[in-house]
């Protein structure tokens, strides 16, 4: 059926059910990209570990069939010299619905066009979900890095990391600027000339989406509060609208009251009748305040642009982006992935830390309720740093640690198990 994905024999495809929960067969077929750069040295390593905790944890019953898809240069080298992104794999990650890839490369510049932001795109993948969190022992540049836990819903589908621009002195830049100019009134671009001009659409219900999903996994979660991130004292209706409507949905949806006449609003949370608080931050103090008083935050929503600079910002507090883990997802359909890129410089060497792209997987194990198998990801993970042997990343900075290759740190995860 496809032209060059070869589906696994062994396996059964995940279903979505009508409530959005997914049907896991014993032995599911799981999509996976491997990714540019590092994404050879990060990808089988992943495989082997998840394999190991499944075994262990399920002795045989459980296995996953993995079956690999191409984007990138392996797609351009399977597919041919200009296919980044095959068509066939956009059906096929959707088919199977549960899927994980290694990072992708995108030039500065000219070239192609983000392929990590077009299968956001593709799928509309609206939530990105980046868990950050700190494991003992972890060399941080913080005093107290176990204060900074939080979970970042990122809007995944708007802002101006859409990509919506015109490169200067393009017909197509001169012709926006001339419409802007003649017929909207603007006077405000300081050089029309040598402009390049890029859009940034928000909407309203793309926050809602999102704003919505955030609010939720604090109630599911737990969590004591929603903190909205946004730059809207100067962008007023783009992100100043994502803060408006994700309070406005806070009071509608879930009930939520002002707080000494607003805007931060609060509501109980149904199952353990706790508040939460739901409260927004403008996004430069925000990078201060997580700084310098973490706990105060615990979920984030915001968007796209502001998402992508907290995401690696606070992965740095605890430690870096080796652990980085995300997930992009729609309400059926979920891609795994770290949140770094492909650390050309390291690419093919076995050198980088593989555990933001295990720890995806975990967040991948535990979205199919396979829980014991990500519990022993989780625990391996813990020992095998308590251990110190470790990649480059933490031996530079940890005291007494052993460094250990990329696919070492795979073994000794699995050592651990
Ligand atoms: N979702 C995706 O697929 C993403 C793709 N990208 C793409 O990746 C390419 C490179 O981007 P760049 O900005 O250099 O960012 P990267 O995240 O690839 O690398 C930046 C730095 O982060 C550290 N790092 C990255 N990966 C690891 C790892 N696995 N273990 C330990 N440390 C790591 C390294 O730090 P040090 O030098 O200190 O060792 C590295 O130099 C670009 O084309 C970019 O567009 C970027 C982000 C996400
Ligand atoms: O698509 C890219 O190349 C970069 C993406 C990125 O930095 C991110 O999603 O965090
Ligand atoms: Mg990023």
């Amino acid at each position: 059926m496809y032209q060059h994905i070869k589906v696994p024999t062994d396996g059964q495809k995940i279903t979505v059910n009508a409530d959005f929960s997914l049907s896991v067969p014993d032995q599911p077929v799981i999509p996976y990209i491997e990714g540019d750069g590092t994404g050879v040295d990060i990808t089988p390593v992943m495989l082997k570990v998840v394999d190991a905790a499944v075994a262990k944890a399920y002795g045989g019953q459980r296995k996953i069939a993995w079956m690999e898809v191409f984007a990138g240069e392996k797609s351009t080298q399977v597919y041919g010299p200009d296919v980044w992104l095959p068509t066939e794999t956009l059906d096929c990650v959707r088919e199977y619905v549960v899927s994980i890839k290694g990072p992708l490369t995108t030039p500065v510049g000219g070239g192609i066009r983000s392929l990590n932001v077009a299968l956001r795109q593709e799928l509309d993948l609206y939530v990105c979900l980046r868990p950050v969190r700190y494991f003992n022992g972890v060399p941080s540049p913080l005093r107290e890095p176990h204060k900074t836990d939080m979970v970042i819903f990122r809007e995944n589908s708007e802002d101006i990391y859409a990509g919506i621009e015109w490169a200067a002195e393009s017909a197509e830049a001169k012709k926006v600027i001339e419409f802007l100019t003649r017929e909207m009134g603007v006077r405000k671009i300081r050089f029309p000339e040598t402009s390049a001009i890029g859009i940034k659409p928000v909407s309203r219900e793309g926050t809602e989406r999102l704003v919505r999903k955030a609010l939720q996994y604090a109630i599911d979660n737990d969590k004591p509060s929603v903190t909205i991130v946004h730059k809207g004292n100067i962008m007023k209706y783009t992100e100043g609208g994502f803060r408006d409507w994700g309070y406005a949905l806070a009071q509608r949806e879930f009930g939520a009251e002002l707080v000494d006449g607003g805007p931060w609003c609060k509501f109980k949370n149904s199952r353990t009748g706790k508040d939460i608080v739901v409260k927004d931050s403008i996004a430069d103090a925000f990078l201060q305040q997580i700084l310098l008083r973490p706990a105060e935050y615990s979920v984030i929503a915001t968007l796209n642009l502001n998402g992508d600079y907290v995401s690696d910002a606070l992965a740095a507090q605890v430690g870096g982006i080796g652990i980085a883990p995300g997930a992009n997802m729609s309400d059926s359909v979920a891609m795994f992935e770290a949140t770094h890129g492909t650390a050309p410089k390291y690419a093919g060497k076995d050198y980088v830390n593989p555990g933001s792209l295990i720890l995806s997987a975990e967040m991948m194990l535990r979205h199919m309720g396979w829980t014991e198998a990500a519990d022993l990801i989780i625990s391996s993970m813990e020992k095998a740093i308590a251990s110190k042997r470790v990649t480059y990343d933490f031996a530079r900075l940890m005291e007494g640690a052993t460094q250990v290759s990329c696919s070492g740190f795979g073994d000794v995860m699995i050592e651990n198990m």
